[in-house]
């Protein structure tokens, strides 16, 4: 039981499962989130990417890709206690598309990073300070990062105007010994900055993992309804509200979404625990050679394919949030 009333929630349900179902929900679905989300006393809702659609040419998905302010406005007319975020990729967002804050309905904006990306994220961090926003850097795929690149990075963070810095498991091939090290470090080397947590659920462990982190004293906590995500998918919202024990959180209208929403949704687009997304977390290895394996006739052939990963081919590297 974790009784730190200063934890915050963030759904990113719409964001983070758009890259299960691109993006494909309706606008009825979004608002019952917001609504459920809101009684349910999550602090903040993930609505998508901030991302341009001139910048990622051909790219043909729903609009909570490519976040439209006006759009925006007619899906919340009315906001809640629960702010909004979206989430940027480096070069894939135009900096003229994001308004002042007083003119948005977002709060907070997400920049998502690889480690060696850290500068150009923060040029962005500084942009969306000076427009009113709340920013967080989230440094993806730490399971690779090597310690002088953190503590270089770091250096850096601590001189801009960034409020939360995450810890993001990108591979799910994080466990608890990994937060309780990773907690430690950033609190010891960003004492001014708060800390975040983005789990993924490869080995089972996305909510073992946050609610480690979440009584080490990391304040901003990732999670997702039903769990829905990228491939295994995340800390389910639904665990994090009955488990913090915050008189704020609420369970029931979690679990209305899922009945109406998540499940019809499941029977759609596949995520979550699955042996192939285990065997790439297990390895450290992005999850898209699984997504691919489970797209294809051959998804269940899970030897043949934990021997390919196995194998010395080298994997590319992917240089963006999905
Ligand atoms: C920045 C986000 O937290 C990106 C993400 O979902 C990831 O797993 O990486």
């Amino acid at each position: 039981m974790t009784r730190n009333t200063n934890h915050k929630i963030l759904d990113c349900t719409i964001r983070d499962g758009g890259l299960v179902n691109n993006w494909d929900f309706s606008v009825k679905m979004v608002q019952d989130m917001y609504a459920g989300l809101s009684e349910a006393g999550v602090e903040y809702m993930e609505i998508g990417y901030k991302n341009s659609a001139k910048l990622l040419k051909g790219a043909d998905a729903g609009p909570w890709r490519f976040l439209n302010e006006d759009f925006l406005k007619e899906v919340i007319h009315t906001k809640t206690d629960t702010k909004l975020s979206a989430l940027v990729d480096i070069g894939r967002v135009d900096e003229n598309d994001i308004l002042p804050r007083e003119q948005s309905q977002l709060d907070l904006i997400r920049v998502a990073t690889y480690i060696k990306d850290v500068d150009k994220a923060l040029e962005l961090v500084r942009k969306f300070n000076s427009y009113g926003y709340e920013t967080s850097v989230n440094i993806m795929a730490l399971s690779h990062v090597m310690e002088n690149e953190l503590t270089e990075a770091f250096e850096e963070i601590n001189k801009s105007p960034v409020d939360v810095v995450y810890i993001v498991d990108s591979y799910g091939s994080m466990d608890y010994s990994d937060i309780d090290y990773l907690a430690a470090k950033f609190q010891r080397l960003l004492p001014e900055k708060k800390l975040g947590l983005h789990m993924h659920n490869n080995m089972q462990l996305a909510f073992s993992n946050t609610i480690m982190g979440a009584s080490k004293g990391v304040e901003f906590l990732d999670a997702s309804v039903f769990g829905m995500g990228r491939a295994a998918g995340n800390c389910p919202t639904e665990l994090l509200v009955s488990h913090l024990k915050n008189p704020r959180y609420e369970v029931r209208p979690v679990l209305d979404l899922i009945e109406k929403h998540m499940i019809p949704m499941r029977e759609k687009v596949e995520w979550g625990y699955i042996v192939p997304y285990m065997i790439a977390g297990v390895l450290n290895e992005h999850p898209r050679a699984a997504m691919a394996l489970r797209a294809s006739s051959d998804k269940d052939k899970y030897v043949e394919f934990y021997d390919k990963l196995t194998s010395p081919e080298a994997m590319p590297t992917n240089h963006h949030s999905d």
